[in-house]
């Protein structure tokens, strides 16, 4: 078979394009959280798992964190059961728990580790039960009524992050795996906690300074009141897009920790939309990237 020059040059074209983000990104350490809502489609979700491989291959360092809050719904439904959210948070009680430690730390995490491992990577797949890789506590949320009262809600068995086992997780990378975490967490009684995917994501990429926290979802980015994406949000305009309602459901805490990562020296986060292929690699090896930035200069960001 010979070669054919045109598609050969345009090869070599877009490797070379690529090496500055390598070499920008070598030996850095990049978060992704992969939301349940982007796993939809198997060639999405294998264009994925792809990225991934060629991100480590090329001497970066992803750790995935995955959602998998719609799987969960689906077993719930299957059950005959259902559960309410509240501001984008699962009402958990013991048995819903159970159901979510089984799909979250059962199959999900599962088919993401088997379909990276099928593409030629060595990932590995933890819930944040092991090893103590997420030490939670109950989250309490309050919420303020109306007549500016503070009202205390129980969500049963939904954790916030309290720490990170870095140590687990930078051995994994050093031995080349590619880590997969499920978003529970234990505390020191050994309950288990539920918790929001993003919120882990940004506490993984806060206690590993990574370079890059990157939330793969179901939309373009988070859109402004006119519903064009906006590219970049300070933290004043994050709280007046909250309280407007702009920004709603799931969106306040994926916003939210990532506003918390750039806090706490992750250099920059991205809010994707995982719906377009390769959304991975389109983020790290172009200049402007797809979606919503956030980066630690995020005071005089564009707004
Ligand atoms: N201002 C906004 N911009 C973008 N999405 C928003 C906004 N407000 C609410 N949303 C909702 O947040 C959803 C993303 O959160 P979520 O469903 O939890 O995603 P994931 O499962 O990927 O974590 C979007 O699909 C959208 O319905
Ligand atoms: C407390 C809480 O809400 N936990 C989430 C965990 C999974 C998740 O965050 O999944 P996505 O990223 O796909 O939404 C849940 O039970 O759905």
């Amino acid at each position: 078979m010979s070669l054919n020059l045109d598609e050969a040059k345009i090869t070599a074209e877009v490797l070379t394009t690529a090496l500055p983000y390598i070499q920008r990104y070598e030996d850095k350490l990049i978060v992704v959280k992969y939301g349940g809502n982007a796993m939809t489609d198997p060639e999405l979700e294998s264009s994925f798992a792809r990225d991934i491989v060629l991100l480590k291959t090329v001497g970066m360092h992803p750790v995935v964190v995955h959602g998998g809050g719609p799987q969960v719904d689906s077993l719930l439904k299957e059950l005959g059961r259902q559960s309410d959210r509240i501001d984008g948070m699962r009402v958990t009680d013991k048995s819903t728990m159970d159901v979510v430690e089984m799909v979250l730390g059962g199959s999900v995490n599962k088919s993401i580790v088997n379909l990276i491992n099928k593409h030629g990577g060595r990932a590995i797949g933890l819930t944040g039960k092991d090893a103590n890789l997420i030490r939670a506590k109950k989250m309490l949320m309050q919420k303020i009524g109306a007549d500016g009262s503070t009202q205390a809600i129980d969500l049963g068995f939904v954790g916030d992050v309290v720490s990170v086992n870095e140590e687990v997780i930078r051995m994994l990378i050093s031995s080349n795996f590619i880590p997969v975490i499920a978003p529970l967490g234990v505390d020191n009684e050994g309950n288990t906690y539920n918790i929001n995917a993003d919120l882990v994501a940004g506490k993984v990429a806060e206690f590993l300074k990574a370079e890059k926290l990157m939330l793969l979802t179901n939309i373009k980015g988070v859109l402004g009141r006119d519903g064009e994406v906006v590219t970049g949000l300070t933290p004043k305009k994050v709280d007046q897009l909250i309280e407007d309602g702009t920004i709603s459901g799931g969106m306040i805490p994926k916003i939210q920790c990532a506003l918390d990562a750039v806090r706490g020296g992750v250099k920059s986060a991205i809010i994707v939309d995982g719906r377009v292929p390769h959304a991975t690699l389109l983020e790290v090896f172009t200049n402007e990237g797809v979606g919503t930035l956030i980066s630690r200069d995020v005071d005089s960001a564009l707004s």
